[in-house]
């Protein structure tokens, strides 16, 4: 056996972040000192030209594992919110009057007492309570600019708070100067900007420019927390060191957010190389590139010209993809993509062409009578997939998204209960969700929540077609038996993949690990 391989003895010890092999861990500690101990992470943070400070992997990491964890820096309501509690951000729609809890200080209004006496609340409160005289809020079901000042406030008030926090805060991109000609920027210059420099009396220590940049770097880095229950609102979380990570089109890491503690998570969610860039997604990773590239232009300001955006086909998923209007078997795509308001549109086989302007019309006006449907009516939404099949592509994302929908809908919704689905519709029901999957594992690969949100919509009708079919006399018990097994591969990747989300949203796993303990004893006694 030559020395390469020797195998690594037991009694080695192997560091978790930066993956080398020691003797000990007082070697590992003893490496390069206290620097390589605190630079022991599985990534780092590099600058490059094009995408500024961005984190890269320092060494190889496996589809789950985690990269790092991060408390966020400040948490608040998102731009335009309606009105919600200040603590704990239940939304204050339907909560009568009698039940709300107003701020003897600054009388914004909390869902009881005891947030508003949080301590999280009293510095900013403060402030606040200067402007007790405008601050009205009444009609709980719509936005109140008042809302918009609280998180750029709680980035700001950390200079006193938290300085060390705040010197990151503070470093973090804002794109002021581009930000500038923005219809968003005179917005922020009235309600937050002034207001808090006038009304709150904060002219004196933060300039009109380092409030703006506050605004910026919440704008530009910031990531949105789902809150569990309908009641209540999206919100912003900021946490340093995930803003490093660039944008991709297709990720190759995927976080989740803990929901009560606000913790971020970010795990590889496939194979990342040591050396590899850390991606994560900014935009809806099913939308078509012109929505992408548009919402990334607008709200993080750069033009993305990743290996997606650039392909027409976007990675052969056609997911912008229209039919020809000429040919029978034609498929038209962007010839520049980067390009979305010049290029032309070409057919495959006829070379049959369209402008862009013509495509931008079209679209709008499916995209109207799409939102005009609603995610919940399965007949309208199927109606919609059939009358347009002769002007999209299947995987088109306006159809990718009715099939979201729809994957849904079949099983749950109270005319479409699972029991209840013929032959035919639970079939229709596997076939959406294996459509979905085919475009889910290209655009949103790996352990990611659609994936395991997808593959546990698919277990169910396939479980229940095959004993149908078997009850029937219409296959054999090995033939059945086969089929249980591929059922039981596909919801332990759905559980496996569900168990990695947020505690509270974790219903779906709690079902999963249920229904994979009953299929494996199944087998089991087959
Ligand atoms: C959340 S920050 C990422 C950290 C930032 N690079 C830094 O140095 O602080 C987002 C900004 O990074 C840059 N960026 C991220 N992904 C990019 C990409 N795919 N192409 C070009 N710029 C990108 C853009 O300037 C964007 O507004």
């Amino acid at each position: 056996m030559s020395l390469e391989e020797t195998p690594i003895i037991c009694n080695l010890f192997r560091a978790k972040g930066c993956g080398e092999v020691f003797h000990n861990e007082m070697e590992h500690q003893n490496k390069e000192g206290s620097i390589h101990m605190t630079s022991c992470k599985p990534y780092k943070i590099v600058f490059n030209e094009k995408f500024g400070r961005c984190l890269v992997a320092t060494r190889n990491l496996k589809p789950g594992e985690i990269i790092f964890g991060e408390k966020a820096a400040i948490v608040g309501p998102k731009q335009g919110c309606r009105p919600c509690c200040l603590k704990c951000f239940t939304s204050l729609d339907n909560v009568e009057e009698a039940s709300l809890f107003r701020c003897p200080g600054c009388n914004y209004p909390f869902c009881q007492e005891q947030c508003a006496k949080s301590p999280e609340h009293e510095t900013e409160c403060v402030v606040l309570s200067r402007a007790r005289a405008c601050i009205s809020i009444n009609d709980m079901s719509k936005p109140h600019p008042v809302y918009q000042c609280i998180t750029p406030l709680r980035g700001i008030l950390l200079k006193t708070t938290q300085p060390k926090l705040f010197e990151e805060f503070s470093g973090l991109v804002h794109h002021n100067d581009q930000r500038r000609q923005t219809p968003m920027w005179r917005i922020y210059q009235v309600n937050v900007v002034q207001f808090l420099r006038k009304v709150c009396g904060l002219a004196n220590e933060f300039s009109e420019e380092d409030i703006h940049a506050a605004c910026g770097v919440l704008d530009v880095n910031a990531f949105e927390i789902r809150l569990p229950g309908s009641k209540r609102q999206q919100i912003l979380g900021l946490f340093p060191t995930a803003s490093m990570m660039s944008h991709r089109c297709i990720a190759n890491t995927h976080h989740v957010i803990d929901s009560s503690t606000y913790e971020m998570t970010v795990r590889a969610s496939v194979p990342i190389k040591k050396g590899e860039q850390l991606f994560t997604t900014y935009a809806l990773p099913l939308d078509g590139t012109n929505d992408r590239r548009s919402v990334l232009r607008h709200s993080k300001l750069f033009e993305c010209d990743c290996m997606r955006c650039s392909d027409p086909t976007e990675c052969m998923t056609f997911l912008s993809a229209l039919r020809c209007p000429r040919c029978p078997i034609g498929i038209m795509l962007p010839i520049q993509p980067l390009e979305e308001n010049e290029t032309q549109w070409q057919c495959s086989p006829c070379s049959y062409q369209l402008e862009a302007a013509v495509v931008t019309q079209l679209l709008d006006q499916l995209k109207e009578e799409f939102e005009n449907i609603g995610p919940k009516d399965v007949e309208k939404l199927e109606e919609f997939l059939s009358r347009h099949a002769s002007s999209l592509h299947p995987n088109h994302f306006l159809f990718t998204s009715a099939r979201q929908s729809l994957s849904q809908l079949y099983g749950h919704d109270e005319r479409y209960l699972l029991n209840t689905l013929t032959m035919e519709q639970l079939e229709r029901k596997i076939s959406i969700c294996q459509q979905l999957l085919s475009v889910v594992d290209v655009l949103e690969p790996g352990l990611t929540r659609i994936r395991g949100v997808t593959l546990y919509e698919l277990y169910a009708p396939m479980l229940l077609l095959a004993k149908r079919t078997y009850e029937a006399g219409h296959c054999s018990l090995a033939e059945f038996k086969e089929r249980i097994v591929a059922v039981e591969a596909i919801l332990s990747e759905a559980t496996q993949i569900l168990l990695l989300e947020d505690a509270a949203s974790t219903e779906g796993a709690v079902c999963a690990v249920k229904a994979l303990d009953q299929i494996q004893r199944w087998i089991a006694s087959i």
